[in-house]
């Protein structure tokens, strides 16, 4: 039973106060046919939207059975509209981009039926109201009546106990007008419907009970009822729109206006665009810098060599003024050697280089003055031959000079850095390619390392016992293979009774008692840019060394040496430093002359200066080690610029995109007008305002991920034509290129964005006033 009480509703508007309901009192059967009727103006649509809980009452109650609806809250109604209302208008209120189908299963969609009940009842609804040959076609290919009949079917479709039709025929010819008036009265046997009319002749015909309104007041009532007050026996289930649902509202609603949409999110893409391509042009340049740069570090590592020039000792004087003449001259230490400065590599150091993290520096290679006792076995022939570039038959040349000035700053080297991390970044596999062989893997394999135009020094061979002219060819499969024998000092020197040493006669018995080594691979520089790490020639590993100097630390010669101050080779008196250079070349000591770091990156470069300056924390001025950062100078060249730039591009290019986001703004506030009868209907059914909210939501949500991928595709084709420019101007190829990670955050940046733009005026039409929404034209 449906119960007003002293129902009470005023407007104000200005100074004019409308007393739309003054004091109404009416109680309703829980299954009869009402008719209200009354002049224009004389309340009957606000009770309607009162007791169907679109608007609110002032004052006095509205009771459904036997509750009173007093202390209901938003929810409350909104599930009561949901569950126990159906309404009825006189202009149907069709949603036009839905289908037919999807108008009337909207209401059962907020109630949270499941989609294949929703559908059964859907077509009951429809056959009931006798569409059935229609139930597929959208609003617009429908007559007035048959729209009218959908509108009937929506209201039914839930089963409600309450029907309210609000003038249903108004808009229909006579003939149709019967039509639907016979209907709801069949509607009318399962429940109470109440209908505003101005046509008292429908009203006669049809309904049960004519109730008249004369400024907000009952005039008279052709069949009041009285009964009792019921217990409360009401139940409301609560009503919600799922994400789904919304998605797919606002998605059919915008594609019935695809060419403003498509215009609207390429306007609000253009920052996306801007940013998407700022970012690969940015990105593409600093991968160009970053290869350039590690080609230059991996030409110049960091090198810790015996002597440095320490630059922070002392200032330089540059003063080119002639002083006065003072009748004395000054002593004065020349500025090159007041700053060079003596390294004494320990072991220490040593080790704490080798703890270096491998993530910045993964390749280290160590300069030792140690011989290596080398034989050759030439067709039984067997001859002393050395690693090295110098002339056999000269003596100490200018070429032996250079290359030896070279390798000392670890260029041209014949060892080649040890890779601290074997599973990262191998020096050799990252500079160079096989021309011929495999890979060297055991501290006794050597390559032969052959420049780009696949030329050696022909001194190189020489020294390893190949008879060769100039410019003569040798097959690779001839030097792939070839091996050596490596001699320890007790076999390779004998004592005379003396005490000085001599090396032996070299023959068969010394070549078999050394260890064998073999050339395994011909190799060569994979860019212009590597040319210079290992001199043509032979290379091996530092391993190799290590393992001559453990053999060679405890043998006669080197302990003989260890004692004497004198030389046991030539018994020349030997000072310190000469001492510790000829243990070095015996063996006897296991100390590097020099060390060379090979940062993996520039970034790291960093990383592995800091690391080395730790070791000089607290240190006095003799026992730091000073590096010498050879890159330094070929890379000047930072990223630090470019990332400027980028920034300031960037800012520009979020200018457009904070444009973009009002604009979408404003065109979800003309959506929410253009969809405020929208509004009204779903509010009619039961929707929620969150629900609401969550429609403009979806639809911003559409729009902004829309226009982020259109950002995202259209700054991807422009890479193409940029990077045609750049590199007619550059001759750099393909500097543009958009990273999927960067395209991904983009599209993020442009949905959040467009949320947050659409949000506003989302929540202004869930605020929207449900009876006036409807009233809306
Ligand atoms: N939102 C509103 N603000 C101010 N006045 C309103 C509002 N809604 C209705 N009114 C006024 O309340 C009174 C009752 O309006 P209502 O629409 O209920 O009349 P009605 O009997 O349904 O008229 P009609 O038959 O012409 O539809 C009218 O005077 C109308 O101007």
């Amino acid at each position: 039973m449906l119960q007003l009480k002293n129902l009470r509703k005023t407007y104000h508007v200005g100074d004019t106060v409308t007393h739309a309901l003054d004091d109404v009192s009416i109680s309703f059967r829980d299954k009869e046919f009402v008719a209200i009727l009354g002049p224009s103006g004389s309340g009957k649509t606000t009770m309607l939207n009162i007791i169907g809980g679109l608007d609110r009452y002032d004052s006095g109650d509205l009771i459904i059975n036997g509750k009173s609806t007093k202390n209901f809250k938003e929810t409350d109604w909104d599930a009561y509209r949901n569950n126990s209302v159906g309404f009825v208008f006189q202009n149907y209120n069709l949603i036009p981009h839905l289908s037919i189908m999807d108008n009337v299963e909207l209401g059962m969609d907020l109630s949270g039926v499941s989609a294949k009940e929703r559908r059964e009842k859907a077509e009951q609804a429809l056959i009931k109201v006798g569409l059935k040959d229609h139930m597929h076609k959208n609003p617009n290919q429908l007559s007035g009546g048959q729209m009218q009949r959908v509108a009937i079917a929506r209201a039914i479709a839930n089963d409600p106990d309450i029907l309210l039709c609000d003038e249903p025929t108004g808009a229909l010819d006579t003939k149709t007008s019967v039509q639907i008036m016979d209907l709801i009265k069949d509607l009318s046997k399962d429940r109470l419907v109440i209908m505003v009319t101005h046509n008292p002749e429908l009203a006669k015909k049809y309904a049960s009970r004519i109730v008249n309104f004369k400024d907000g007041k009952i005039l008279s009532d052709s069949d009041p009822y009285n009964g009792e007050e019921k217990a409360d026996s009401f139940e409301l289930k609560r009503t919600k729109m799922s994400y789904w649902n919304a998605i797919k509202l606002s998605f059919t609603n915008i594609m019935t206006k695809k060419g403003r949409t498509i215009l609207t999110a390429f306007a609000s893409s253009i920052g996306i665009i801007s940013i998407a391509v700022v970012l690969s042009i940015s990105n593409g340049f600093q991968q160009q810098i970053n290869t350039t740069m590690s080609k230059a570090l991996a030409q110049y590592p960091v090198a810790i060599t015996a002597t440095a020039t320490d630059l922070t000792s002392g200032p330089q004087n540059t003063s080119t003024k002639i002083a006065k003449n003072n009748g004395y001259v000054t002593a004065k230490q020349d500025q090159s050697e007041q700053s060079s400065h003596n390294n004494t590599i320990t072991e220490a150091y040593v080790n704490y280089v080798k703890k270096i993290n491998p993530n910045y520096a993964n390749n280290i290679s160590y300069q030792r003055a140690t011989n290596l006792n080398l034989l050759s076995n030439n067709n039984g022939k067997i001859s002393r031959v050395q690693f090295s570039n110098s002339d056999p038959n000269a003596g100490q040349s200018v070429a032996q000079m250079r290359s030896q000035a070279m390798s000392s700053m670890g260029i041209g080297s014949s060892v080649f850095p040890t890779a601290l991390n074997k599973n990262k970044h191998s020096f050799l596999k990252d500079n160079y390619h096989i021309l011929a062989g495999t890979w060297s893997s055991k501290a006794t394999d050597l390559v032969l390392v052959a420049d780009n135009n696949n030329t050696v020094n022909i001194n190189s061979l020489k020294n390893l016992g190949i008879d060769v002219k100039n410019g003569e060819k040798i097959n690779l499969n001839k030097l792939v293979g070839k091996t050596f024998s490596i001699v320890s000092n007790n076999d390779y020197y004998q004592e005379l009774p003396t005490g000085m040493f001599v090396p032996q006669k070299a023959n068969k018995s010394m070549y078999n008692s050394g260890k064998k080594l073999r050339i395994t691979a011909v190799i060569r520089p994979k860019s212009e840019d590597s040319m210079q790490l290992l001199a043509t020639g032979i290379a091996y590993s530092d391993r190799l060394t290590q393992q001559i100097i453990n053999e060679n630390k405890n043998s006669a010669i080197v302990k003989a040496q260890r004692k004497s101050n004198t030389s046991v080779l030539t018994g020349q008196r030997l000072n310190k430093t000469e001492k510790k250079q000829i243990m070095q070349t015996l063996g006897g000591s296991s100390i590097p002359t020099g060390i060379m770091i090979y940062p993996n990156d520039f970034d790291s470069k960093d990383k592995v200066l800091n690391y080395l300056d730790k070791w000089n924390k607290g240190k006095s001025k003799k026992d730091k080690i000073i590096y010498t950062d050879m890159s330094s100078a070929v890379t000047t060249m930072t990223g630090g610029l470019l990332n400027g730039v980028t920034i300031i591009l960037i800012a520009f290019a979020a200018i457009s995109l904070i444009t973009s986001m009002i604009m979408i703004g404003i065109l979800t506030y003309t959506s929410v007008l253009e969809r405020t009868k929208e509004i009204g209907v779903l509010k009619a059914l039961g929707a929620r305002k969150k629900d609401i909210t969550r429609v403009f939501d979806a639809e911003t949500f559409i729009l902004g991920v829309f226009s982020g991928l259109l950002g995202v595709a259209i700054g991807y084709f422009l890479t193409f034509p940029i990077n045609s420019i750049i590199y007619r101007l550059t001759d750099l190829s393909n500097v543009a290129q958009l990273n999927p990670v960067h395209a991904l955050i983009l599209i993020i940046i442009s949905t959040v964005l467009t949320l947050l733009g659409g949000h506003l005026p989302a929540r202004m039409a869930a605020k929207k006033d449900a009876a006036i929404a409807l009233r809306s034209e």
